[in-house]
């Protein structure tokens, strides 16, 4: 692949900054977040050390998997707008060390965390990173709109993995805290992806726009929505959580629903400024935030 965007002489070594960037630290700080949150809520403690080991090697993983993303999209990258200025479309890593970066950094977390916790979170973390490498970004990105259903589970990994860092298994709480981020990258990512049609167009990614319409992708990210507010209160009638998440996360699925619903029946032709779909997206973020801080709030009262 060529990187035919290069504008810049690749400095050798990279910079620091280039380097952090290519992990995609801005998504990294709910991955983490997520992460902490099911380690918090696992039924055991954990040595703080080892702890703060286990986040340290999720958040290393789930950077390595952004580094080796952008090593094979760089020619990609390079056609959208929203892309073109990452280190590697611009020239100012080359790929061969963005290459390298990535299976170091992807190796080095998965067996840390093997050593510090167990080697089921281990498998788990090593699974992630390959979902979205290679599964994702390699194989259902450019092939189905389908990518962002299917694609979209590496990122809901890592509570589980903060989960199983703990307690070495997986029950019916980590599953569910799984499918609750599994359902709701759609939405995140659909209402997004309604901004950058044109971008995805461009660069030939079947991203859901591109494909179906905004109309279409406007019913999906509702459809979508309703088995995530399901699966989102849940916790409570199921017995694993008590009334304060329970309450709260009712209150937060209502907005959700609600801004789910509006996108569905804008008939814009184009999303516009800060409309139904920014209004979307932007709560998407706060939402799953304040989900699992609930969450954590809840057990801990309980507890
Ligand atoms: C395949 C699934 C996903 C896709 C395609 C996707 C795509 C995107 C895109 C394109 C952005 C725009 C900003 C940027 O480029 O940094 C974004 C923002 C963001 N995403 Fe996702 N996302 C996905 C899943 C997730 C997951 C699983 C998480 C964490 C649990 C997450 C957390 C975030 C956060 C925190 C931001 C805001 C970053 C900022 O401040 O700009 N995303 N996402
Ligand atoms: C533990 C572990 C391995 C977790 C992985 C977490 C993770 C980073 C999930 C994917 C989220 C994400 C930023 C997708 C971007 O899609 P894209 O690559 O299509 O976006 P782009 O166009 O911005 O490159």
């Amino acid at each position: 692949m060529d990187n035919a965007a290069a504008t810049t002489t690749p400095r050798y070594p990279a910079s620091a900054a280039d380097l952090f960037a290519l992990t995609k630290p801005r998504v990294m700080t709910l991955v983490v977040f997520t992460a902490l949150c099911g380690l918090l809520v696992a039924p055991q403690g954990i040595h703080p050390i080892l702890g703060f080991t286990a986040i340290l090697c999720i958040a290393v993983g789930a950077g390595a998997s952004g580094v080796l993303n952008m090593w094979y999209e760089a020619d990609i990258d390079a056609k959208m707008k929203r892309t073109a200025k990452r280190p590697l479309p611009t020239g100012r890593v080359e790929r061969q060390s963005a290459l390298h970066f990535g299976v170091g950094l992807s190796a080095f977390s998965v067996i840390l965390l093997g050593l510090a916790t167990n080697w089921l979170a281990a498998a788990i973390l090593a699974f992630a990173i390959f979902f979205y490498a290679v599964i994702y970004t390699m194989w259902l990105k450019p092939r189905t709109a389908q990518n962002i259903v299917i694609g979209g589970a590496a990122g809901a990994f890592p509570p589980l993995l903060g989960w199983a860092a703990v307690t070495g298994d997986v029950t019916v709480l980590p599953i569910l805290l799984f499918g609750i981020i599994f359902l709701w990258t759609p939405p995140h990512f659909w209402a997004l992806s309604l901004f950058v049609r044109t971008d995805y167009a461009a660069a030939g990614i079947p991203m859901l726009p591109v494909v179906a319409g905004n109309k279409e992708t406007r019913r999906q990210i509702f459809l979508y929505t309703l088995p995530l507010v399901a699966s989102a209160v849940a916790p409570w009638p199921l017995g694993l959580t008590g009334p304060i998440y329970g309450i709260a996360s009712i209150a937060l699925n209502l907005i959700f629903l609600v801004l789910a619903a509006r996108v569905a029946r804008n008939t814009a032709d184009e999303p516009a400024g800060m409309g139904p779909e920014k209004a979307l997206f932007k709560y998407s973020i706060l939402y799953l935030f304040a989900l699992f801080a609930v969450l954590v709030a809840d057990r801990m009262i309980i507890a």
